[in-house]
């Protein structure tokens, strides 16, 4: 018999006359007989009938049960792959079982406030699920203030654990900490809240062996002083000797659960022997037996479960939070209720750690800082220097077939003189040589080679008699239809780039209006007489400018405050997950919505300085005047980026890997920077499309953005609350779908 310090004694009694060979009797203070003769466990976790799959409906864990005294330690044996991660993430309530029911200290995990995901349990993951900006220190009060302790409850259990665990010194940055140093440290933040149920995923990889036997060690003073259960998985079969309760797994399903000296007893032929031996002989056993086929199969497991008293038949707990099965009774021992886990209070102190976490690791990750902050800043001041400014200097060819070229290069207008010579000469010098620029070609053929070159974008051709024409027409009042049509200048363009066309032409148009009115009244004429009965006055909002910078612009920059955050939330959100530290601190009891909150405060600051340097580009770069409120302006940039930020946690939740949610941004940016009016106006879309696109998050809020700055127009005009309205459904509907598939994740 052996007496282990965590007060649970196993010892073996003969077999009931089971072929298979044994039968055995738990004594322990958590085990007794009932006055009817029925065996009593007091058990902390208790699983029955369980059933995992994950995406494809191949059970990883199948038909498994397990039964976990209190006050014990429990290590879980099995081949890597056989499903001991999975099953400890279904008991830490991290993942739900698809079939089965899993009970911890009586209640389901999750519900009635049993602190499971919560207080009363610590998890340390397999892998060390840290964050590397953090120090020790920060590490430990961050998963301590999960569990509701203060600065000083944390100190007082560091000074414990730094002892025991050999723990690096406080300020030290878990980046820079060695593989066993950050395990320890893991470790640590597991244990730091005293938690009821201490569940350790392989704690013991990569840690020498003295400090191995010393984590035993405390593990077993642990069990014995405060009654902790301890379950524990480990690779390194013989150091579960020291376990009071070995589970062994094979492919899904528990095919022991035994004291390590009763496993040794029936499975090797020493007294003392290995317990790898018989872990190994147990699986070589459980392997033939499932090699065998049909019935027989079923009468072996079932003389199998018999003598692990695990039951396979439907079970379920009766009002006293008892199970019965054959002889024996699972008592399940209650805890301390988390009856606060829920409060507003509790969530706000956790929300707060999230958020200063999120400050803390952006802060000392200066390439992350770099791009979440100045990126998008840089990015608005190029769009202020170079975007939406009209073209300048382009050519175009002239071919003068009234004068010699080398006249019209040195012409110089006669000051106040109705001149009627070389008037080809005198359009020409009235067209601003800033926009275009003229080329001079002897012939059509020279033109037209040099616009198949793509050395110029079209040519103007003066014919022979343009000054007397003109006179003729204008001064002298000819009415000859043919002399009205031959005194036209021809123009012919490339007109492939109808921007560039239109700008040159628009060009010519003005020059051509200043060339008439000038040579009208240097001849006496009243140049009103010959100008278009339309008449344009100062415009009521913009200007006359005929740059689109001030209509594109501040749509650009909803653009831009829009797209970032998704790709900087998405990706920091799927590198917290990857890290495994996101589920470390939903085990702790953080729930979904505390962390996209945590987010949402932690961003304000990201946002607003994004705002303010957007805004000064705006200002200061691109020149644009704010007609209306600058705090609409802020608001509204405010809003989009949030509205990003949404998106980018729906993204870093849907996708399981960083390079999606960049191709899914991706994807999304170029419709809605196309599509949403920045670069064209919906106007110009079909009626139906031009209804749809007002549902991208871009679209209305760009139009409001415009009619602030541009127009002065205030919360209230139609142009400008449905943008608010769209940015902030938007938002909602995004944070909504992210809660709803944790939700769904949470069942799968
Ligand atoms: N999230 C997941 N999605 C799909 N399959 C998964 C997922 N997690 C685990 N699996 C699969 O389930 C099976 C059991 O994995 P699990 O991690 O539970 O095994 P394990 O016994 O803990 O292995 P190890 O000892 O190597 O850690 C494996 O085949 C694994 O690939």
């Amino acid at each position: 018999m052996d007496k282990r310090s965590s007060g649970v004694i196993y010892s073996a009694v003969s077999t009931v006359g089971d072929d298979v060979g044994n039968s055995f009797e738990l004594e322990s203070r958590h085990t007794a007989v009932s006055e009817i003769g029925i065996e009593v466990v007091e058990a902390a976790v208790v699983v029955r009938n369980a059933e995992k799959w994950y995406k494809v409906k191949k059970p990883v864990i199948s038909g498994l049960n397990m039964t976990v005294p209190s006050g014990c330690i429990y290590a879980l044996l099995g081949s890597s792959g056989c499903g001991k991660t999975s099953l400890l993430s279904c008991i830490v309530g991290l993942r739900n079982l698809n079939k089965g029911s899993v009970w911890v200290f009586g209640e389901k995990p999750g519900t009635n406030d049993v602190g499971i995901p919560g207080r009363n349990v610590g998890y340390m993951p397999q892998e060390t699920s840290l964050y590397d900006e953090f120090t020790v220190w920060e590490t430990l009060s961050y998963f301590g203030t999960f569990s509701g302790m203060t600065k000083e409850q944390v100190g007082t259990e560091f000074k414990v654990l730094v002892n025991l665990l050999d723990l690096p010194p406080l300020i030290r940055r878990v980046g820079t900490l060695s593989g066993g140093q950050r395990r320890r440290v893991s470790f640590a933040a597991a244990m730091i809240h005293n938690p009821q149920l201490l569940i350790l995923d392989e704690p013991t990889v990569g840690i020498d062996p003295l400090l191995r036997q010393q984590i035993w060690a405390y593990l077993t003073k642990l069990v014995t002083r405060k009654n902790t259960t301890v379950i524990i998985t480990t690779h390194y079969i013989e150091e579960a000797r020291q376990a009071n309760m070995v589970g062994v797994m094979r492919n899904g399903k528990m095919i022991a659960e035994e004291s390590p000296q009763n496993l040794i007893h029936h499975f090797t032929t020493e007294e003392n022997g290995p317990l790898e031996t018989a872990v190994l002989k147990l699986c070589k056993e459980d392997a033939i037996e499932e090699n065998e086929n049909g019935q027989g199969q079923v009468k072996q497991r079932r003389r199998r479960n018999s003598r692990r008293r695990v039951s396979t038949w439907d079970i379920e707990l009766d009002t006293k939070k008892r199970l019965t099965v054959q002889s024996q009774e699972v008592k399940m021992p209650t805890v301390d209720k988390e009856s606060d886990e829920r409060s507003l209070t509790r969530s706000w102190a956790r929300i707060k750690a999230l958020a200063r976490k999120n400050i803390i690791i952006l802060l000392r990750n200066y390439p992350l800082l770099l791009f979440v902050i100045l990126i998008p800043s840089i990015e608005m001041i190029f769009m202020g220097i170079a975007f939406g400014y009209e073209p300048k200097h382009l050519k175009i060819g002239v071919v003068n077939q009234e004068v010699n070229n080398t006249i019209c290069s040195n012409y110089i207008p006669p000051l106040g003189k109705c001149d009627l010579s070389h008037l080809s000469c005198s359009y020409l010098s009235h067209i601003d040589s800033d926009e275009v620029e003229l080329e001079r070609f002897e012939s059509e053929q020279y033109a037209v080679n040099a616009v198949h070159s793509g050395k110029v974008w079209g040519y103007l051709i003066f014919p022979q008699n343009f000054s007397n024409d003109i006179y003729q027409s204008m001064v002298a009042g000819a009415k000859d239809e043919q002399l009205l049509s031959s005194r036209k200048i021809i123009g012919k363009f490339d007109e492939t780039n109808k921007h560039i066309s239109g700008t040159i032409k628009a060009a010519l148009y003005s020059a051509l209006s200043d060339f008439t009115s000038n040579f009208l009244s240097k001849c006496g004429i009243n140049p009103k007489r010959k100008q278009s009965s339309l008449r344009y006055r100062s415009p009521i909002y913009g200007s006359d400018i005929k740059d689109m910078s001030v209509y594109a612009t501040p749509s650009m920059a909803i653009g831009a405050l829009f797209f970032f955050p998704i790709i900087s939330i998405g990706i920091r959100y799927i590198d917290e997950r990857q890290s495994g530290v996101l589920e470390r601190s939903l085990v702790a009891g953080v729930r979904t919505w505390e962390i996209s909150a945590a987010y949402l405060i932690s961003e304000f600051f990201v946002l607003l300085t994004q705002e303010v340097f957007v805004l000064g580009v705006l200002t200061f770069i691109a020149e644009i005047k704010t007609e209306g409120s600058v705090l609409l302006v802020l608001g509204l940039f405010l809003l989009t980026g949030y509205c990003g930020v949404s998106l980018g946690f729906l993204l870093g939740s849907v996708c399981s890997e960083k390079i999606e949610v960049a191709i899914l941004a991706l994807a999304a940016f170029m419709p809605n920077v196309l599509l949403s009016g920045i670069f064209w106006p919906v106007q110009g879309m079909p009626e139906i499309v031009q209804d749809l696109v007002k549902l991208m998050p871009c679209t209305l809020p760009g139009e409001s953005v415009r009619s602030i700055i541009s127009r002065g127009w205030g919360l209230t005009h139609s142009n400008v609350w449905p943008g608010f309205v769209a940015v902030i459904s938007h938002m909602v509907l995004y944070l909504l779908l992210t809660i709803l598939l944790h939700k769904i994740k949470a069942k799968l």
